[in-house]
């Protein structure tokens, strides 16, 4: 039985890490894909653990090499998703979470039709301005550029399955997990489980 494969996107600043690392801690089988980006670091951030950090030539590289499931320019950088790393884990029964922009997660829906789409968005672009800026990471001009595409990556939520207003975060993280309980209730999965209870108490 393979896991399932969840795609959770977001505007920049919505919240959508903070709400996947507080889901991490809360549940032992789901897993995050750690994506290659061309992106520096930001203050804090660890290669291997929030991004592989890589330069355009090795991005390049790998993206000709046919590495990646996905990968887009998002906001002036390159962002990829590992097709090896994401296969492996499916096949291992875990639950993997992929945190991609739009056009990722229409790459990903044309290859894995059962994958779920979960559009995360804030209250307001008031409240969206005020986490980008509040967050103290990015230069003003970084947030500018961040802020100026939400309306358009907004436009894209009517492509997923659930949408989660993360106003609350507790109420969005309960709504996160409801979704991904949703998902392993799944008639597939369901069935394959069924079947061996039913073959076990025969
Ligand atoms: N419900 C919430 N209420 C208040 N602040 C929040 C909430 N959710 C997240 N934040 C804060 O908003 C900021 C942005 O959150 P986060 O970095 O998780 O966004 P993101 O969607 O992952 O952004 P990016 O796509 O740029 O990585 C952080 O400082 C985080 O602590
Ligand atoms: N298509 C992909 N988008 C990705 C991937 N990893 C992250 N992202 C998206 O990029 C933006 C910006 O992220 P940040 O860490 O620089 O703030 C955000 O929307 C991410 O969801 C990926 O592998 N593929």
């Amino acid at each position: 039985m393979t896991g399932n494969l969840l795609i959770l996107t977001a505007p920049s600043g919505a919240g959508k890490t903070s709400l996947v690392h507080a889901l991490l801690e809360r549940d032992a089988h789901v897993r995050l894909s750690i994506s290659y980006t061309t992106r520096a670091p930001r203050p804090g951030e660890v290669h291997g653990q929030d991004y592989h950090f890589v330069s355009v030539g090795e991005f390049m590289a790998m993206h000709a090499d046919g590495a990646f499931l996905e990968s887009a320019e998002v906001y002036g950088n390159h962002y990829g998703t590992s097709e090896q790393w994401i296969r492996e884990a499916l096949t291992t029964g875990q639950d993997v979470l992929l945190e991609i922009d739009w056009q990722g997660a229409e790459q990903v829906r044309r290859l894995f039709a059962d994958a779920v789409g979960i559009f995360i968005v804030p209250p307001s672009l008031v409240v969206l301005q005020q986490r980008l800026q509040g967050r103290g990471q990015d230069s003003a001009e970084v947030v500018e550029r961040r802020l100026a595409a939400a309306r358009e990556d907004i436009s894209h939520m009517g492509e997923f399955d659930y949408v989660i207003i993360n106003d609350d975060f507790d109420t969005a993280l309960a709504d996160l997990q409801a979704v991904l309980r949703a998902c392993r209730l799944r008639v597939n999965d369901q069935r394959a489980r069924h079947a061996e209870l039913f073959t076990s108490l025969s």
